[in-house]
């Protein structure tokens, strides 16, 4: 008995857009503990919504870092009155939505290196930031930076090649060059910048954490093939920016010892090991174990797709990615930024605010909706980059309203048409086999899924844990241990249990939708286009 209450842990963390969750995994891989706090109603004095600020330019758009420091002294404090043993933990790892960026105050390594556990961290970190708003991934006010690092880089193309990405204005990089440029002295006062996971990974460890090279490639810094920085890039974003950075590492590296505070404060084991921290679409690929040949959707408050790849071939549409748990892989990835909160929007005016009735509507309905066709962008799109509600009849007629049911229909049709789209773009092709895992908050919904299964007329696959970032945190910080003596991610987690089937393609939906699609895409360039004059 005695070895089983002492059997080792791992905990995994996501510091997402709307909340902060963990999980912890045994020897088995069995979840054995979950939990999670919600910025918006858990510290609602921070007074954000959807865990973010949105500024009165409708562009900039920012998250009070002090409230992710304060969900992690809630969090904690939650796991310890629920009897979760610290002690037992030999590892942790965790995720964080990717490309925020966190400014850390001269002096604040200084604070890291000596917290108190008698407090709170929120009160002994209140000094310790240069920037109190942090800007985030749905942020879009960094496009003059954007125009200037790919002139640098000598176009968008080559940007794209080195880089994984062309300019994108919620990528760190050119937030980091907006900031330089608009709060000089604030710049000035920095002496670390980090991504919001290895900010997280800096909290646990007591000193600064490398950023890891998967979730450093959404930072238009890195050269993805070297996996070093960029010289080209780092010099056209702000002077020594190498060394507010620090070096990235592989994403399965051990870290170092969590630190004392946590130790005494909680009662973790001074040997407990923090493995780098990751973004939280890496984390998913490693959560729900992707193969090749797999492809992920993640509805989580955006929605993103993503595949395992070998050989990367970037374009100016979508991202590549250094692989987070096989070195010599990458991965592709697709941002959609009207995800749940549109969905949630919808829900709110056409389906009585109730996602029991959101889902009827979608029962009630038939595949292809009549013909009835809608874009959903509430704000400006990232794929593709287009803003605004417009909805098309049977006869591509543009309309000013639907039903409630056929709203609801349009909307989440219109959603994974454009999912597929795109990633048919990238060079996805859906062929016989092919597993689409889905993941996120809304995945919980079957209804959802069973369009989406439609739409990409395959089988969909889902865990029982809903987080795969989490999970996948756990399992990273698993794999971390091994990584060092050879050990792959897929040898560490094949016992894993294996996503399980929750919805198949009506018979119907191919025929109904490769029509569709092949129309979804003429009414997609219409709408890039703009009104005709
Ligand atoms: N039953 C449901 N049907 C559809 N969407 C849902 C359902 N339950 C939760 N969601 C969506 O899940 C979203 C949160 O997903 P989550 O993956 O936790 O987000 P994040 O990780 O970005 O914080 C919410 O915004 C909500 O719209
Ligand atoms: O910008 C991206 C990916 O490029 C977003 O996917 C963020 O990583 C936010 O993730 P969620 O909180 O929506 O899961």
């Amino acid at each position: 008995m005695a070895a089983v209450a002492e059997s080792p842990l791992y905990l995994g963390l996501d510091f997402s857009t709307q909340q902060l969750k963990a999980a912890a995994i045994n020897e088995d891989l069995d979840v054995v503990h979950q939990s999670c706090v919600h910025f918006d109603s858990e510290l609602s004095s921070y007074r954000t919504q959807g865990g973010v600020h949105l500024h009165a330019d409708g562009l900039t758009v920012t998250s009070p870092v002090l409230m992710w420091v304060e969900a992690l002294d809630l969090l904690l404090d939650k796991m310890k009155n629920a009897g979760f043993d610290f002690s037992r933990v030999r590892a942790l790892s965790g995720s964080g939505q990717q490309h925020g960026s966190v400014f850390w105050r001269k002096g604040a390594s200084e604070t890291l290196k000596h917290l108190d556990p008698q407090q709170d961290l929120v009160h002994l970190l209140q000094r310790s930031f240069s920037v109190a708003d942090s800007p985030v991934w749905m942020d879009c006010s960094s496009s003059r930076q954007c125009s200037a690092l790919q002139q640098a880089a000598g176009g968008a193309v080559r940007l794209a090649e080195v880089t994984g990405s062309r300019a994108y204005e919620r990528f760190t990089g050119n937030q980091i060059a907006k900031l330089r440029a608009s709060r000089a002295e604030d710049f000035q006062d920095t002496e670390r910048i980090s991504l919001v996971s290895s900010f997280a990974a800096s909290l646990f460890l007591g000193r600064y954490a490398a950023i890891d090279l998967s979730d450093g490639s959404g930072m238009n810094l890195l050269d993805i093939r070297t996996r070093s920085w960029s010289e080209i890039c780092l010099e056209a974003t702000a002077p020594h920016l190498d060394l507010l950075l620090g070096r990235p590492v592989p994403s399965s590296s051990v870290l170092g010892p969590v630190s004392p505070y946590f130790v005494q404060r909680f009662g973790f084991s001074e040997s407990c090991s923090v493995v780098a921290f990751t973004g939280d679409n890496p984390a998913s690929l490693a959560g729900m174990r992707l193969q090749p040949g797999d492809i992920a959707v993640s509805l989580g408050t955006s929605d993103t797709v993503f595949l395992w790849i070998q050989d990367p071939r970037p374009a100016l549409e979508g991202h590549i990615f250094c692989n987070p748990v096989d070195w010599k892989a990458y991965m592709a990835l697709l941002c959609f930024k009207n995800g749940s909160l549109t969905r949630e929007r919808v829900r709110d005016r056409s389906a009585g605010g109730s996602w029991d009735e959101f889902s009827a509507s979608l029962r009630d309905t038939p595949l292809g909706n009549e013909g009835n066709v809608g874009f959903y962008f509430d704000t400006m799109e990232i794929t593709p980059p287009a803003v605004g509600v417009h909805r098309f009849d049977a006869d591509d007629n543009q309309v000013s309203s639907f039903s409630p049911q056929q709203e609801v229909r349009a909307l989440v049709e219109g959603q994974f048409l454009s999912r597929r789209l795109h990633a048919e773009r990238l060079g996805y092709s859906v062929i016989p086999g092919t597993r689409v895992l889905a993941t996120g908050g809304a995945s919980s919904n079957k209804d959802i899924l069973q369009v989406l299964s439609d739409v990409f007329n395959a089988p969909v696959y889902t865990l029982d844990v809903s987080n795969s970032a989490c999970l996948g945190s756990a399992y990273r910080a698993l794999h971390g241990l091994q990584a060092g003596s050879g050990v792959s991610f897929s040898e560490v987690v094949k016992n894993a249990p294996d996503p399980q089937l929750l919805v198949s393609p009506n018979p119907a939906a191919q025929q109904v939708y490769q029509q569709l699609l092949r129309r979804y895409a003429g009414l997609e360039e219409r709408v890039l286009r703009g009104p005709a004059s």
